[in-house]
Order: C-alpha cells, then sequence, then structure tokens
C-alpha cells in the first residue's frame, strides 16, 4: 500500500470508487466484478469466503441478506444473470463485516467463484401450481449443470449447498459434472432438505402444543412428494402420536411445498422459509468447516445407508464437508412401507439426472 494510502485525500478517493461501478476494482483483481471491490475489502473479518448462486431471486435475495448477518462470513459474492448490481447495492449497506460483491452473467461466473470455500445454489425455474417438481427438470437441470461446471473449474474444494429443484435429480447430475471434471468429492456436495426438517418440527411442534425450538424431526429420503420421509417414531424429545396424527403429520410434511405453491397461486415457491433454511443450514456447514463439534443436520448425499447411491439423512458435517453419515435408525412398519414407496420414486429421479449428463 502507498504510504499516504490512508490519507483523507486517499480514502475519499478509495469510497468514490467504490460508489463509481465504472472505475476499475481496486483490490482483490476480480476486474469483472460490478463494482470495484469495497476499500477495505483485504481488510475484512476473517471468516469464510462465501457465494451465492441466483442470487437476485426469491430465494437468493433473502439468503443473501441472512448469509450478509452470518459472522463466519468475511466475503459474499452474489451472482445471477440478472439484478445484482441492484441487490448488491442493497445488501452491502448492512453494517455487517461481510464484504459483499456482485457479479453479473457467465462471463462473470468465473470471478464470482474463485477463492470461493461455501457455494449455495438456488438459481433456477420454481413451480407454479399444478406442476411437480419433477416438471422442472428440463429448464433447471442445464442450469445446474453450467453452474456446477464453474464450480470445478474455478473453486473445487468448495462445498456446495445445492437448493435447485428437482434437488433429487439436480444432486446427481451435480455429481457427474464433479466426476467429469475429476473435482468429485462426495462430502463437499450435499442437496439441501432443511426446509423439509423445518416444517416437520414446525407442525409436529403445533400437534403437540410446543415450541418448535424444543422439537427435532429426522427427514429422510429424498425432497419431493412421498421421497420426503419424516421419522415420527424418533422425534426428539421422544413422544407418540396417534394413527391419525400421523396420517396427518405425513401428509402435510410431504405437501409442504405444494401448501406454499398453491397460496402464492401462481407468484412462485416457498422462498422466505427456504432462504431461513438454506442460512441454517449454511450456518451449520461453516460451523462444521471452522472445525465445531456435533455439528448434525439432514441432506441429501451420496450415501450407502440404502441401495441407493444417493439418499437423505442426518450428516455430521466437519471440515470437509459430510464427514459422516449416519444409519437410518429403527423405523416402525409404517415408516418400512413409505421408505419402499419413497425408494422406487427415487431412484427413477437419480436415474433421470445421470441419464441427463449421459446425453
Ligand atoms: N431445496 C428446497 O427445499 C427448495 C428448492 N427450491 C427451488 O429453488 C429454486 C429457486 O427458487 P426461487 O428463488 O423461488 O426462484 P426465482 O425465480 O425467484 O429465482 C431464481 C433465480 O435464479 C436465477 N437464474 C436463472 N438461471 C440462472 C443461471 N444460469 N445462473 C444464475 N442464476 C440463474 C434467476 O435469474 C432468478 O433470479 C427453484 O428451482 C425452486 O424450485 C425452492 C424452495 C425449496
Ligand atoms: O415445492 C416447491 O416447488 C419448492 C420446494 O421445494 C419446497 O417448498 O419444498
Amino acid at each position: 500500500m502507498h504510504p499516504d494510502a490512508n490519507s483523507p485525500s486517499h480514502r475519499i478517493a478509495r469510497v468514490a470508487a467504490h460508489l463509481n461501478p465504472t472505475r476499475p476494482q481496486m483490490e482483490e483483481g476480480a476486474g469483472s466484478a460490478l463494482r470495484p471491490a469495497a476499500c477495505r475489502a483485504k481488510g475484512g473479518a476473517p471468516g469464510f469466503k462465501v457465494a451465492v448462486l441466483g442470487a437476485a431471486g426469491g430465494i437468493g435475495q433473502s439468503l443473501s441478506l441472512l448469509m450478509k448477518m452470518n459472522p463466519l462470513v468475511s466475503v459474499l459474492h452474489l451472482y445471477d444473470v440478472v439484478n445484482t448490481p441492484g441487490v448488491t447495492a442493497d445488501v452491502s449497506h448492512m453494517d455487517t463485516s461481510a464484504v459483499v460483491r456482485g457479479f453479473l452473467g457467465p462471463q462473470q461466473l468465473e470471478a464470482a467463484l474463485t477463492g470461493m470455500d461455501l457455494v449455495i445454489i438456488p438459481a433456477g425455474l420454481p413451480r407454479k401450481p399444478g406442476m411437480t417438481r419433477d416438471d422442472l427438470f428440463n429448464k433447471n437441470a442445464g442450469i445446474v449443470r453450467a453452474l456446477c461446471e464453474g464450480v470445478a473449474k474455478s473453486c473445487p474444494n468448495a462445498i456446495v449447498n445445492l437448493i435447485s429443484n428437482p434437488v433429487n435429480s439436480t444432486v446427481p447430475i451435480a455429481a457427474e459434472v464433479f466426476k467429469r471434471a475429476g473435482t468429485y468429492s462426495p462430502k463437499r456436495l450435499l442437496g439441501v432438505t432443511t426446509l423439509d426438517v423445518a416444517r416437520a418440527n414446525t407442525f409436529v411442534a403445533e400437534v403437540l402444543g410446543v415450541d418448535p425450538k424444543e422439537v427435532n424431526v429426522p427427514v429422510v429420503g429424498g425432497h419431493a412428494g412421498i421421497t420426503i420421509l419424516p421419522l415420527l417414531s424418533q422425534v426428539s424429545p421422544p413422544c407418540s402420536f396417534t394413527p391419525d396424527e400421523i396420517s396427518y403429520l405425513t401428509t402435510r410434511i410431504q405437501n409442504g411445498g405444494t401448501e406454499v405453491v398453491e397460496a402464492k397461486a401462481g407468484a412462485g415457491s416457498a422462498t422466505l422459509s427456504m432462504a431461513f433454511a438454506a442460512a441454517k443450514f449454511a450456518d451449520a456447514c461453516l460451523r462444521g468447516m471452522r472445525g465445531d463439534a456435533g455439528v448434525v443436520e439432514c441432506s441429501y448425499v451420496a450415501s450407502e445407508v440404502t441401495e441407493l447411491p444417493f439418499f437423505a439423512t442426518k450428516v455430521r458435517l466437519g471440515r470437509g464437508g459430510a464427514e459422516e453419515i449416519f444409519p437410518l435408525g429403527p423405523l416402525n412398519d409404517f415408516e418400512r412401507a413409505g421408505l419402499e414407496k419413497a425408494k422406487k420414486e427415487l431412484s427413477e429421479s437419480i436415474q433421470k439426472g445421470v441419464s441427463f449428463m449421459s446425453k
């Protein structure tokens, strides 16, 4: 740094450059960023570098806000194919430590991803009433493939949190992309199913008449309809339900996404609860990456828990991602029957993702 770099005139020049997006990036060399680096970009708090891909969307905007509030994040890169200048300017005014930079369009994907520790992907089309998550496959498969190719190229060691639907197929697609690029580590690829757990905790807490914070429901399988399998026999704290309660809760948890899609009546799917869930899951990943012990969340990952190559169960998050995958635990007859149905549909969705990549 120049000896006078901290003089008043230099400080004003730095701030002016930061506010004028036509001036070149001042620090850290990512010349294609929308805005110059914040004047204290290099002096940001110690922490992790996180990118949100699809940051201008319904999930992406709230998620960007929540990640800007996370004290474990030192640098936050916001990437989308539209509207990132506005979202970035807006989020960057929050007086929390993370330095925010925006990136717009495929030519800036590399700059958005270079050096990232964690990449969160909520890019892609959401459902409208009458659609299944699988109906999104044709649009979202290509989006996920392109973004994961970017990850493989620019931050091959980053942990990926994949939100884009249909998660049951997009995670296998991402795995194939990374395998082809020679960067695949199953531990680093995590499908986000945290919203299923959030819903299960909420609905079970309502039935029990307790605070949802006190409840933890494991939700296994996948992230669509009958593949979402809440294990109500394993709720913490231990409790029991009548057959009617089990039927009501299972159906409501499996249809939680559709409940929101129908209530939004064409204006999209869950965004606020999803951003909350994604931020919670990302925070768990970051705590694991920091070395915290005992960080356990459900996630859809490469797995040997069943005969399927991907399955959601509880996983222990550590420095390298999903360090340990927990078994299903004892299931009752109702859950065993649900598991068989879930596996049949999941197997087809996984195969669909793998086939997409072999075309
Ligand atoms: N895993 C889960 O539990 C959940 C998943 N989702 C899924 O998340 C996805 C996003 O949902 P919303 O945010 O509501 O949709 P949205 O339409 O509001 O936002 C999607 C964003 O992705 C961006 N995008 C599209 N193509 C892109 C590309 N190639 N690169 C970067 N960004 C791109 C769009 O410009 C848009 O800003 C959907 O696929 C939805 O189904 C939604 C809720 C829960
Ligand atoms: O239902 C959808 O399309 C969005 C989603 O995955 C969810 O809310 O669980």
